[in-house]
C-alpha cells in the first residue's frame, strides 16, 4: 500500500499517454495536453490579476537568481479546484500533503536559475518552510502556452531539456529511491526571448501541508 502522501511510478504510468523519461537517476515523467484551452486561459487570467515579484528560500547573492513573477492561486476559484482534482486522479496523492497551487510568469529575459525544489536542511530557512510540513517531495509542472522563444526547462545533470508546450505537464520524484534529496534533480528555467512564459508548480510535503 502506497502511503496518502506519496506517488509513484506505478500510479503515474497507470495515465494514457504519461511517458517516463529514460534515466536511471531521476523518476521523472512527461504529459502532453494535460489540461484543455480553457482551464489554461482562466489559470492565465488569474495569474495575470495578482502576481507578485518571485521570492527564494535561502536567497543568496544574487538578486538575478529567480527574476519571474508569482501568483499564489486561490483555492476556492473553480478552475484552481479543477486542476486540484486532475492532479489528485493523475497522482494519487492525498491533497493535504500539497502547497497550494503558484502560477509563475516569465517575461522576456526573466528566468529561475538551475536550482533544486528541495529546501537545505540546515540552511537558514529550513525551520521557516520545513519545520510544518517537512521537505518537498514530488514537483508537478504544467506549461500553460507555447512561447516564442526560450523559457525551456533544463535538467543538466541528465541532459534533457524540455520545451514549454501549452497544456503539458512535467514531474518528478525530488528523492533517490533510498528517500534522500536528489541533487540530479537540478532545473533551470531558462530565459523566455520571445513572448511570455506562464506555468503552474505544485509541490508535495512529507507531512500534511495544515491547510
Ligand atoms: O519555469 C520553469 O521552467 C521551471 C520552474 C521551476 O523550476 C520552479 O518553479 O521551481
Ligand atoms: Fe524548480
Amino acid at each position: 500500500m502506497i502511503r496518502p502522501g506519496e506517488s509513484s511510478a506505478d500510479t503515474l504510468l497507470n495515465h494514457r499517454g504519461i511517458q517516463r523519461v529514460p534515466s536511471d537517476r531521476i523518476e521523472l515523467f512527461q504529459l502532453r495536453q494535460f489540461i484543455d484551452g480553457d482551464l489554461r486561459t482562466e489559470l492565465i487570467r488569474l495569474i495575470e490579476q495578482d502576481r507578485r515579484p518571485s521570492t527564494l528560500a535561502d536567497a543568496g547573492e544574487d538578486r538575478y537568481f529567480r527574476t519571474s513573477e508569482t501568483c499564489d492561486l486561490d483555492a476556492g476559484e473553480p478552475c484552481v479546484r479543477a486542476l486540484e482534482d486532475k492532479l489528485a486522479a493523475l497522482n494519487g496523492i492525498d491533497p493535504a500533503y500539497g502547497e497550494p497551487l503558484q502560477g509563475q510568469r516569465y517575461e522576456v529575459g526573466q528566468e529561475f536559475k538551475p536550482h533544486c525544489d528541495y529546501f537545505n536542511r540546515g540552511g537558514t530557512d529550513w525551520d521557516k518552510y520545513c519545520s510544518v510540513a517537512g521537505q518537498r517531495t514530488w514537483t508537478f509542472m504544467i506549461y500553460l502556452n507555447d512561447v516564442e522563444a526560450g523559457g525551456a526547462t533544463r535538467f543538466r545533470v541528465i541532459g534533457k531539456t524540455f520545451q514549454p508546450e501549452a497544456g503539458k505537464l512535467l514531474c518528478w520524484n525530488n528523492r533517490r529511491p533510498d528517500g534522500t534529496e536528489n541533487p540530479a534533480t537540478l532545473h533551470h528555467g531558462m530565459k523566455v526571448r520571445k513572448g511570455r512564459k506562464y506555468v503552474i508548480t505544485k509541490w508535495y510535503r512529507e507531512k500534511p501541508w495544515g491547510w
